[in-house]
């Protein structure tokens, strides 16, 4: 799914206005039927609807859904804004259907609102402002917002809740948003949907299909995209029947150190899991036993010290190299893995204690090679920024600027895991959810890329399989044994299904 900006959005609208064709009065009937459905299956005709109507065409929306519940045997009562006199076309004839339909308590408001009551049993369909919003609400339709959030009814917003930006809330005044219990938004997720702040705002999400036109969907160029199984399926290599080890992929990962061997036995497993030839673990001495014990499949590699990561290694023979996962942040190690990263001759992934050491020499960043894959969680990415980010999206941002600074691949974990590419573009992963939230969980996603860098997949790809593929073994793992039992061990164990889905 693509995710348009605003502007693009509006440009969506007139495209199927003129080709369709499509009066754009007729749109918002075809939108208000859809929200009005999706509404109606949510709450029956014996609950109070109290609708909140601005002067732009989310106002229209509200207007037309307003009079379709009140024919569908709703009580409806309708707020309009007009403070400025000033309603959108469209807004203004849903205005007249409404009040030629004569069902509904109409209340227009030009200067000052006596507020209705709502109370727990009212639904209040909150349709002030959508994607035209330009800037964070003020004075009355603050004051509104806040007496909405405040009360017990249930929101249900139009297309997005009044006050959220459809792209950048850094500087938004967040009390004045309005906290929805379910949002319908029209045709595509918003940037701003996709962002962990912001869920707050929501509440349950839901996209209506309003038919606007494919043809500019799929030719419009955008930044963002949420990556589906469609997306991922192509991706996937077929294996030769004449594939032998030595075809498949020889990946390294040089992780673990002593008190965290875990790491190590996550990554390494993860990483044979994703069906690479051959697997080598390089680990401090004092890991043999636990490694061998473990993860028995992969070859060994010990370093020269006991309990840490001390010297580079040679890399020429391996299609790929993972490096991070409990490495600790020893100021021996840290030199070594400078080293490291300098003579890799081959496809790279850093992780943790490998960034976590970057974050603290931050000079190095710039000889690192380029299309490394980095793959911070949010706390690891603002101590590799520098400084903490306002906001998801400010985060977002810094992490695009980044990856073409340094013409890398970083991965921003969390829930819509994005991938900001070198050149500019984003990509959000549909798969995962909070059960994965938990330790080693990271370590097997470095594991997952290795593997498939070690297999051949190009940076994007293996960026763009691996996280989809972590997060399908999390959700495939969820079904079976709930979210809040999950550990990371099961994410590996869930990777043979997840394959097997996407081969379906
Ligand atoms: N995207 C689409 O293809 C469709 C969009 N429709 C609806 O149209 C909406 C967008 O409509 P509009 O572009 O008219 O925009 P809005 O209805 O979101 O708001 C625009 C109006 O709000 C004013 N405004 C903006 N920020 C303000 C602020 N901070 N304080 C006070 N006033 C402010 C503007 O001056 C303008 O009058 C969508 O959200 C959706 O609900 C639907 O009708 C059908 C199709
Ligand atoms: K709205």
């Amino acid at each position: 799914m693509k995710i348009f900006t605003s502007a693009q959005i509006h440009e969506l609208d007139k495209y199927t206005i003129e080709h369709e064709p499509i009066s754009s009065l007729n749109l918002m009937e075809r939108a208000a039927k859809a929200l009005k459905r999706a509404i109606e299956e949510e709450w029956s005709n014996r609950t109070p609807v109290v609708v909140f109507a601005g002067p732009g065409n989310n106002g229209g929306d509200a207007l037309a859904v307003a009079r379709m519940l009140s024919e569908d045997g709703y009580d409806v009562s309708v707020y309009l804004f007009n403070v400025q006199n000033k309603l959108s076309a469209d807004c203004l004839a849903n205005k007249k259907r409404l009040l030629d339909a004569k069902r509904v308590k109409f209340t227009e408001i030009t200067t000052n609102l006596d507020p209705p009551k709502l109370n727990a049993e009212t639904l209040v369909v909150d349709g002030l402002f959508g994607s035209g919003l330009n800037k964070p609400l003020a004075g009355g339709f603050a004051a509104m917002v806040k007496y909405i959030n405040q009360s017990p009814a249930k929101v249900v917003s139009i297309d997005i809740p009044s006050g959220l930006m459809t792209e950048d809330n850094s500087y938004n005044i967040h009390a004045n948003i309005i906290r929805a219990s379910l949002t319908l938004t029209l045709q595509q997720k918003k940037l701003s949907m996709l962002m962990a702040d912001n869920q707050q705002y929501l509440g349950r999400l839901r996209v209506l299909d309003i038919r606007l036109s494919q043809e500019f969907i799929q030719n419009t160029e955008c930044q963002c995209r949420i990556l589906e199984e469609n997306d991922i399926r192509p991706l996937l290599k077929s294996r030769s029947d004449f594939a032998h080890k030595g075809s498949m992929g020889n990946a390294l990962l040089i992780a673990g150190s002593y008190g965290m061997s875990g790491a190590s036995v996550l990554a390494t497993k993860a990483c044979l899991r994703t069906g690479a030839g051959k697997v080598t673990a390089h680990t401090p001495k004092r890991n043999y036993e636990i490694m061998q014990i473990s993860v028995p499949e992969a070859v060994l590699q010990m370093d020269a010290e006991e309990t840490i990561f001390s010297e580079p290694v040679d890399t020429e023979m391996f299609d790929a190299l993972g490096v991070g996962p409990g490495l600790g942040q020893n100021e021996t190690t840290a030199i070594a893995l400078i080293a490291q990263l300098r003579r890799a001759t081959c496809p790279l992934v850093i992780d943790a204690d490998a960034l976590n050491i970057l974050s603290s020499h931050r000079a190095w960043m710039q000889q690192l090679p380029k299309n490394i894959i980095m793959t911070p969680h949010p706390k690891e990415f603002d101590r590799l920024a520098g400084n903490a980010s306002s906001s998801c999206t400010e985060r977002l941002m810094k992490a695009s600027e980044l990856a073409e600074r340094l013409q890398a691949y970083i991965i921003l974990k969390g829930h819509y895991s994005a991938l900001c590419h070198p050149d500019g573009k984003i990509d959000f992963c549909s798969t995962g959810n909070s059960g994965m939230a938990t330790a080693g969980s990271g370590d097997v996603l470095t594991g997952i890329i290795t593997g498939l860098l070690a297999r051949g997949y190009k940076q994007e790809d293996a960026c763009r399989l691996g996280m989809h593929l972590h997060g399908l073994a999390g959700d495939l793992a969820a079904k079976d044994l709930g979210k809040e039992s999950l550990i990371a061990s099961d994410i590996i164990q869930y990777l043979p299904k997840a394959f097997l889905r996407l081969e379906e």
